[in-house]
């Protein structure tokens, strides 16, 4: 068993969508970023690629490549998740938090985790989204950005078949 942890910050922006774990959020502003800047599921994939000590999504996929400019996070993931399982791992389960003061989370939070869900094919009790704020304090209160954290625990696939 390996645990990996994520962590990853956009800036708030105006003209940009607001999308997180997959979901357009309909908000004012959105996040800054080569590719969707969809934070959470950038936290989910270095806590993915932080287990299996496969670095980090920025040596993946580099944001100097045109290849990922305007791509879809999920589009990423599904990447990840490949890198994956040719490492002979398998998720376990997954923990993250979305650090943002606005908008509201919660009513999104079921559909973004079966986008993770279904990406990574696991099922959607292996997967756990929450928010907080930070009760209006540094850049996050000031929204000025919002944040997204990760731990993951993966499998390797042989032991558990061996036991
Ligand atoms: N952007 C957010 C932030 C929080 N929530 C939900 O509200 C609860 C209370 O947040 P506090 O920061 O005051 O502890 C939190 O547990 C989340 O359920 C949210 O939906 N969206
Ligand atoms: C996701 C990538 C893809 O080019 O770009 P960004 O959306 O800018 O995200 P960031 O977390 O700053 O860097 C990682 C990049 O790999």
């Amino acid at each position: 068993m390996r645990i990996g942890m994520g962590y990853d910050v956009h800036r708030l922006t105006a003209n940009r969508d607001l999308i997180l774990g997959g979901v357009k959020i309909p908000w004012e502003l959105g996040l800054l970023g080569h590719s969707d800047a969809d934070v959470l599921l950038h936290a989910i994939m270095d806590a993915l690629l932080g287990a299996a000590a496969l670095g980090d999504i920025g040596k993946h996929f580099p944001d100097s490549d045109p290849a990922y400019s305007g791509i879809s996070s999920l589009v990423l993931l599904s990447h990840v998740k490949k890198l994956i399982d040719s490492s002979g791992y398998e998720v376990g389960n997954i923990d993250a938090t979305i650090i943002a003061q606005k908008p509201k989370m919660a009513p999104h939070i079921p559909e973004m985790i079966r986008n993770v869900a279904e990406t990574l094919e696991i099922p959607v009790s292996c997967v756990n989204i929450k928010a907080t704020t930070e009760e209006g304090l540094g850049f996050t209160g000031r929204g000025e950005g919002i944040a997204a954290q990760a731990v993951c625990l993966l499998n390797n696939k042989m032991e558990e078949r061996e036991s």
